[in-house]
């Protein structure tokens, strides 16, 4: 079994990757960390969890609790795992990160978006950016990833194989995300009074996963979040200018013809059918009266777009099956 370590257990994200590697053929969760619930019990914080992992304990991080480890995740808020990377990558251990700190390729571009500096710039190039699709060889061959955004992912995904048909410049992303997407802290805007019964966008032309999103697509780009009244779920509507006439559509099911995790059809997607799962729904046209493309992604921000993404490159970087682990059936109705 591999002993693994995950930062941030007591999280949202650090909750489905204890769920998923419950039934995972090798990952064996040995060492959680966490911040304010360090020193309570597994089953105390994340009840659901309780029949899989009976005696694990939340400790607080230190360098030497690593020793041992074959595989570490972190699920940490932005600027934390810049510097645990260091310790992990002394001891050679695999780690597919989920916050922000290693995504963008440049410390600029992490001080543009993220408002502060990047306490360990010289570390950035070391990590191949987190999305098997797209960069399956790389993580194969990495000890570092960086695991992408959950909305990045979505919109990657829905436009990086139509990129040579429209004009990247173009490209508008409008997508709603459930409420876990804000993880488990509570602000007046993931409260239930705010939440339900109620449909928001926000972070208007400023949202960082701009950058992530530009990085992977080029050109530049407008993304306006949502938050949706749901618990889970991503749904990103794309749309661009087409160079000319084309079918996207048969372009996706082209492209993603072979991968395990991703259905295209023409149905419009619903994020109720990757509940769960590590699965993408997609679908897109070409609108002859517009000249526009448009590409629709549904994916389960919690699996796709966060621990289920980190356990796919996980997977791949320990030379294990790609899908171990993973479900591809959503929980729908
Ligand atoms: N939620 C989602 O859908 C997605 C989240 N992400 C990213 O993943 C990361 C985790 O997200 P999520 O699980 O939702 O967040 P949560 O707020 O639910 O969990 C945060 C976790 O980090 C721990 N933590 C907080 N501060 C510290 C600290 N100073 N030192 C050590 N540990 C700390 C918390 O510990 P404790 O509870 O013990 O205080 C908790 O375990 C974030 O970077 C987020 O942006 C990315 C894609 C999707
Ligand atoms: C609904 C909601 O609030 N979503 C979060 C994004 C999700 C996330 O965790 O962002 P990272 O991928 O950068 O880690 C937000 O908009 O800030």
């Amino acid at each position: 079994m591999i002993r693994t370590a995950i930062l941030g257990a007591s999280g949202f994200v650090g909750a489905e990757l204890l769920r998923l590697c419950a039934s995972h053929p090798e990952l064996d969760p040995v060492r959680l960390f966490g911040d304010s619930q360090a020193g309570l019990r597994l089953d105390a914080v994340h009840p659901q969890l309780a029949l899989a992992y009976p005696d694990l304990v939340i400790e607080r991080y230190a360098p030497d609790l690593l020793d041992g480890i074959d595989l570490v995740f972190a699920a940490l808020p932005h600027g934390h795992s810049q510097r645990i990377a260091p310790d992990v990558i002394a001891r050679d251990i695999p780690f597919v990160d989920l916050g922000a700190d290693f995504r963008l390729s440049s410390a600029e571009d992490y001080r543009t978006w993220y408002k502060e500096e990047h306490a360990a710039p010289e570390l950035l190039s070391r990590f191949v950016y987190g999305i098997p699709e797209l960069h399956r060889e790389a993580i194969a061959a990495s000890k570092t990833v960086a695991a992408a955004g959950c909305y990045p992912t979505s919109a990657i995904l829905a436009l990086r194989p139509l990129i040579d048909l429209v004009d990247p410049d173009t490209i508008v992303v409008d997508a709603a995300s459930g409420v876990s997407g804000a993880g488990k802290g509570l602000k007046d805007e993931t409260h239930f009074n705010s939440v339900d019964e109620n449909f928001t966008a926000y972070g208007l032309l400023t949202h960082r996963h701009t950058a992530e999103m530009e990085m992977a697509l080029g050109g530049r780009l407008l993304f306006t979040p949502h938050l949706a009244p749901m618990n889970r779920g991503i749904l990103a509507t794309c749309y661009a200018v087409a160079r000319g006439p084309c079918d996207p559509l048969a372009t996706l099911k082209a492209a993603y013809a072979d991968e395990p995790f991703i259905h295209v059809s023409e149905r419009p997607p619903s994020t109720k059918w990757t509940f769960g799962s590590n699965a993408v729904h997609l679908t897109a046209r070409y609108d002859a009266r517009t000249g526009r493309v448009l590409a629709i992604a549904a994916l389960d921000n919690l699996v796709k777009g966060a621990a289920g993404q980190m356990i796919q490159c996980a997977n791949l970087m320990l030379g294990l099956d790609e899908v171990a682990g993973l479900s591809r059936v959503g929980v729908c109705p």
